[in-house]
C-alpha cells in the first residue's frame, strides 16, 4: 500500500494562463505555475491583490482551465476529460472555502453542511453526524439549527468551512479562510484544519495574507509575476 504521506495529492505542472489574449488588454496571470501538494500537506498562498490566486485557486479545483499546463487530482490528469468526469472529481476531491461563503439561506447550517454530500450521492446515515463533529470543531454545533441570516458573519464562515470539509476531500482549496475571524476563533479554525490535514491525509493550499498562520503551515509559496516562489 503507498504510503499516504507521500501520496500526491495535487500537482500543477507548466500551468499558464492569459486573459484578453492578442487584445491590448492582454494580462499574462499565470507564466508557468508548478505545484506539488502532498496528502497530509498544507501549504500557504501568499499573493497581492490581482496577483492570479483566484485564478490559481479555480485552475486546481477544476473550475477554470488552463491555457497550458497539466493539473493532477490524486494522480489523474484532468486535462482531456469530459466535463462530467471533470465534475465528478471536482466534486469528490476538491473542497473550496471562499471569502464569501454562499450558504444557502433557506437551510440551517447543519443542512448546509450535509447537502453537498447528498448532492454527490454520498450521504449517509453517518453524514450528520460527521457535520456535527466539523461543527463542534470550529466552534459552532450549538448553532446547528440556526439558518445563515441568524448567524454572524465569521460563524457563516465557519459553516462554510465545515460545508468544504464535510466529503472528506482529497484537496481544499482555501481563500482566506479565517479573514473574518477574531484571533481567537481564527485560531480555533486554524487549528481544526491543521487537525484534519494531520490526522487524515488532507491537502491543503490555502490563500492568506496572515503571515502568522501562513508561517504554521508546512511551506510558504509567494505568487510573484506569474510564478510561485518559495517564502
Ligand atoms: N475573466 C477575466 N477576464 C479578464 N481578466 C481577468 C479575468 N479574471 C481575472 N482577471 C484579471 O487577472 C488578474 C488576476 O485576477 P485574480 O482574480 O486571479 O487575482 P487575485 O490575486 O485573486 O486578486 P484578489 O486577491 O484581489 O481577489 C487581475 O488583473 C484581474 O483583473
Amino acid at each position: 500500500m503507498s504510503d499516504p504521506a507521500t501520496e500526491i495529492a495535487l500537482q500543477l505542472t507548466g500551468i499558464e494562463k492569459v486573459y484578453n489574449r492578442d487584445t491590448p488588454g492582454e494580462i499574462r496571470v499565470l507564466r508557468g505555475i508548478d505545484l506539488t501538494l502532498s496528502a497530509g500537506e498544507a501549504v500557504a498562498l501568499v499573493a497581492p491583490s490581482g496577483a492570479g490566486k483566484s485564478t490559481l485557486l479555480h485552475i486546481a479545483g477544476l473550475l477554470d482551465q488552463p491555457d497550458t499546463g497539466e493539473v493532477r487530482i490524486g494522480g489523474e490528469a484532468v486535462q482531456h476529460l469530459n466535463d462530467a468526469r471533470r465534475t465528478a472529481i471536482r466534486r469528490a476531491d476538491v473542497g473550496f472555502v471562499y471569502q464569501f461563503h454562499h450558504l444557502l439561506p433557506e437551510f440551517t447550517a447543519l443542512e448546509n453542511v450535509v447537502l453537498p454530500q447528498l448532492a454527490n450521492g454520498t450521504a449517509s446515515s453517518s453524514a450528520r453526524g460527521r457535520a456535527l463533529s466539523l461543527l463542534d470543531s470550529v466552534g459552532i454545533k450549538p448553532r446547528a439549527d440556526h439558518r445563515p441570516a441568524a448567524l454572524s458573519g465569521g460563524e457563516q464562515q465557519r459553516v462554510a468551512f465545515c460545508r468544504a470539509l464535510a466529503n472528506r476531500p482529497r484537496v481544499l482549496l482555501a481563500d482566506e479562510p479565517t479573514g473574518n475571524l477574531d484571533p481567537d476563533t481564527s485560531d480555533r479554525v486554524f487549528g481544526a484544519l491543521m487537525d484534519l490535514v494531520r490526522q487524515t491525509g488532507l491537502a491543503a493550499l490555502v490563500a492568506t495574507h496572515n503571515m502568522e498562520l501562513a508561517a504554521r503551515m508546512d511551506r510558504v509559496l509567494r505568487l510573484e509575476n506569474g510564478q510561485l516562489v518559495s517564502g
